[in-house]
Parts: structure tokens; C-alpha cells; sequence
């Protein structure tokens, strides 16, 4: 039966709320079976899911500190901004507009030179680093235990299309918005990720999934501690559709202005990957 959606309120408008599971971050550590079956389902049902990461208290100060430097880098003056549009590159640089835009880096390229980071986040590089090296780990732990699920009598390991003595685009991302005076202004800008796992931290509503059995949409609640966990086409390609990339959108559910940062982890296959079954 098709799970029912919790109601919240906000400002005056009823939604519904998207019934994601909680995945224990620390139990997959320890190699809990229940956990590892209990990812296997999410990720292979909705395809979104929330890791509990409560007990990583130095990667949550990593976040906390990445929405400050977010906010910072999107309050500079526009030209600022502007010199970082890095032209026909799909995976780095700023783009954006009024009130909203992204930011992204390759993890890469910061393991290869800091000076590849905007002037006012240089000094926050170790930050940066920090969390796109624990970002990886924990992706990679995601990988190794939805591989064991996957295939548990077998050679196939989602983790040989992921090497790492291979170049990939995997990269941090961080947004300002959307934050717009009029809901209706927001563009569709509806899609499934491509890659192959996705961590999103954030504080606000804006992320909305389409739930598969009634192609409704519904809201992702912000959960402090919680990373949201999105599954990319990559893994749905891979796995031969046993795990699902859920398509997805960016809104906001009321009018009216609200600064929203959002801090993503996109980890993506070594380059040159074919969408095709292990
Ligand atoms: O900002 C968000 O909530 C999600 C962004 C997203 O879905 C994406 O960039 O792929
Ligand atoms: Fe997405």
C-alpha cells in the first residue's frame, strides 16, 4: 500500500510532506544487516531518503560553517559573481540570477590546487576540503553497502565504476534560493539527477519529489542532522532500474522572501561511464 503523506502548515498553505525513511548513518558503520536491507528498500523504492549523521558532529560543523560562507560568497556584489561563470562548463563555476544561483567545485580540482576557489572562499579552504572528503566516505560507504544488496553473490561492485585512480566530476554545489516575492515566478526546473548519489544539507523547505505511485508532488522536510539523500541515473543504470532516480524540483511553498542556502555533495561515476546494467 502506498505510504500516506503527513500535512504541515506553512504560512497559510497545507502540503504534504514527502514520508521519507531515516537510514543510521552510525549502524551502517557498525554493518548492521536491518540498516543495510532498510537502505537497499529506500533507495530502491523513492530513491530519496535521509541519512541520520547526527553523531558526525565535525562534518555538521563543516555545514553549518558552508552555509555562512554560501551566504557570504552570494552577497558579493554581482560583478564579483560574475567572474565566475566558467563558460560551456556544466560542472563548475556560478551561475544564477536575481535572488538565486549555484556555485560549483570539483573536488578535482581543489585536491589540485586551492587556488581554483573563489578569492573570498580561499580561506576557507580546509573547510571545503573537509567536507568533500567526508562527503566521499560516506557515499562511498553507501555504494559499497547497496552494491552488497544489489549483488551478494557475485563479483559486480558499483564501486569499479568508481575508482579512485579515476578523474570524475563529483563536486560540492552550493545555492542560494529559490527566494522569490511571488511563488508563480519560479521556474519548472523539474529533473532527475545524473549522477550517482547526491547528499543535500539545508534548512528550509524548496525540494519537492514526485512520489511514484500517484505522481504527486510532495515536500522534503529540512531535518537538523540529517543529510537528504538523493539516488542519481547513474545507479538506477547500473543497478538495471533495482534502484530508482526519483524525478525532483526546486520551489518554494509560500510567496514572499526567504534567504534558502542549500550545501549538496554530487558524487559522480569516473568520466566516460555507459548508463548501461553491471
Ligand atoms: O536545492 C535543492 O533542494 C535541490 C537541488 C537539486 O535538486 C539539484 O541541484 O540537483
Ligand atoms: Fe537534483
Amino acid at each position: 500500500m502506498a505510504p500516506i503523506c503527513k500535512k504541515a502548515v506553512v504560512g497559510n498553505v497545507t502540503i504534504d510532506v514527502a514520508p521519507l525513511e531515516t537510514i543510521s548513518l552510525e549502524l551502517l558503520l557498525r554493518g548492521d544487516e536491518r540498516e543495510r536491507m532498510k537502505l537497499y528498500a529506500a533507495a530502491g523504492s523513492l530513491g530519496f531518503f535521509y541519512l541520520d549523521v547526527s553523531d558526525s558532529e565535525k562534518h555538521l560543523t563543516d555545514v553549518e560553517r558552508l552555509y555562512s560562507i554560501t551566504e557570504n560568497y552570494f552577497t558579493q556584489p554581482e560583478q564579483e559573481l560574475l567572474k565566475d561563470i566558467r563558460e560551456n562548463d556544466e560542472f563548475r563555476g556560478y551561475k544564477g540570477g536575481k535572488n538565486w544561483g549555484s556555485l560549483e567545485i570539483l573536488r578535482d580540482d581543489v585536491n589540485f590546487s586551492e587556488e581554483l576557489l573563489p578569492p573570498i572562499i580561499q580561506a576557507d579552504s580546509a573547510t571545503v576540503e573537509s567536507f568533500i572528503s567526508t562527503s566521499h566516505e560516506i557515499v562511498h560507504l553507501l555504494l559499497a553497502q547497496l552494491s552488497k544488496s544489489l549483488w551478494p553473490n557475485s563479483e559486480k561492485h558499483l564501486q569499479d565504476k568508481h575508482r579512485a585512480t579515476e578523474r570524475n566530476n563529483s563536486s560540492l554545489k552550493v545555492y542560494r534560493g529559490p527566494s522569490l516575492e511571488r511563488r508563480a515566478d519560479v521556474g519548472d526546473n523539474t529533473h532527475t539527477d545524473g549522477g550517482s548519489l547526491t547528499l543535500l544539507y539545508t534548512d528550509k523547505w524548496g525540494t519537492q519529489i514526485e512520489l511514484p505511485w500517484s505522481k504527486e508532488w510532495a515536500w522534503v522536510e529540512a531535518k537538523p542532522g540529517h543529510a537528504i539523500v538523493t539516488v542519481g541515473d547513474t545507479l538506477q543504470a547500473l543497478s538495471g532500474g533495482r534502484l530508482y532516480s526519483c524525478p525532483h524540483r526546486v520551489s518554494q511553498p509560500v510567496d514572499g522572501f526567504e534567504e534558502r542556502w542549500a550545501v549538496t555533495y554530487f558524487f559522480r561515476p569516473e568520466n566516460n561511464v555507459s548508463l548501461v546494467p553491471l
